[in-house]
């Protein structure tokens, strides 16, 4: 992992596989850092080069001021892209990952070969839902609400089950900075994609997690319905982050769908 500076910030990064191999860059979800990719990475990482980044706001990037914009965060991800001399990805994006995967799509479609777009739609909640939350954090922080956000991420059995997992994702999510994630909120709460999604050009597969109760599969469906011929397909033993509890399966997706889009 190294720290580098882009679009103005320093940026907590991964970057391996080498130059040579067609690039793959995953973006990560609200209250997530690039560590829900680890166990998708190391299954692609023979064939691809892989390049993780936690976005402004998260992990250990810098989290500037708020609000920010999903213009913002995919500024930030066109300025990796030159940092590392990528003229082209595919790109891998998770809830709001995926967003910022669209709106690069659609603003850069030379830079995007192909999108796998996972848990995410064109818009994901309201002005009411978002307020709401960033209330509660206001009030209590990111812990107080760490459980009832977890429903959504992980299904009963991981939960019930993988107690050493769940509390260390849990103390993931608690320690992200309340600043750079309320601004991700903000970011989330003005986000329409319905007009970027029309205008993708790149092979897209969107996947759901079937006990997503954050991005339901109806309403990842719906955003493949938009989006021109894009493929849709569920997991079944995932609930919102489907890169932690089924990266096999998400891997072979995400591999499948590169080398049928002639990049891999
Ligand atoms: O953490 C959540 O509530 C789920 C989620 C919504 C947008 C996102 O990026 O994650």
């Amino acid at each position: 992992m190294a720290f580098v500076q882009a679009n103005g910030l320093a940026f907590h990064v991964a970057d391996s596989g080498g130059p040579e191999k067609p690039a793959i860059v995953f973006s990560n979800s609200l209250g997530s850092d690039f560590r829900i990719w680890q166990e998708v990475a190391d299954r692609l990482g023979g064939r691809y080069r892989i390049l993780l980044y936690d976005k402004r706001g998260h992990g250990l990037s810098d989290a500037p001021p708020g609000p920010y914009t999903i213009d913002d965060h995919t500024d930030d991800l066109l300025a990796l892209l030159d940092h590392f001399g990528i003229a082209n990805a595919a790109v891998v994006g998770v809830s709001v990952g995926g967003m910022i995967a669209q709106r690069l799509a659609a603003r850069a479609p030379q830079r995007v070969k192909a999108l796998v777009l996972c848990s995410t739609a064109v818009k994901i909640g309201t002005a009411e839902s978002w307020a709401a939350r960033v209330e509660a954090i206001q009030a209590g922080g990111i812990a107080s609400i760490a459980d009832a956000i977890l429903v959504n991420w992980f299904t009963p059995g991981f939960r019930g089950e993988r107690t050493a997992d769940y509390a260390g994702w849990r103390n993931m999510l608690a320690r992200m900075p309340v600043e750079g994630y309320n601004a991700t909120c903000a970011a989330l709460r003005d986000a329409d994609l319905h007009v970027d999604a029309g205008g993708i050009a790149a092979p897209t597969l969107c996947v759901a997690g079937a006990h997503d109760g954050s991005t339901p599969p109806d309403l990842v469906r719906a955003t493949a319905d938009l989006i021109p011929g894009a493929r849709f397909t569920v997991i079944g033993d995932a609930a919102h982050i489907p890169s932690v509890e089924a990266p096999g399966v998400l891997a072979e997706l995400i591999d499948n769908h590169l080398r049928e889009a002639g990049h891999g």
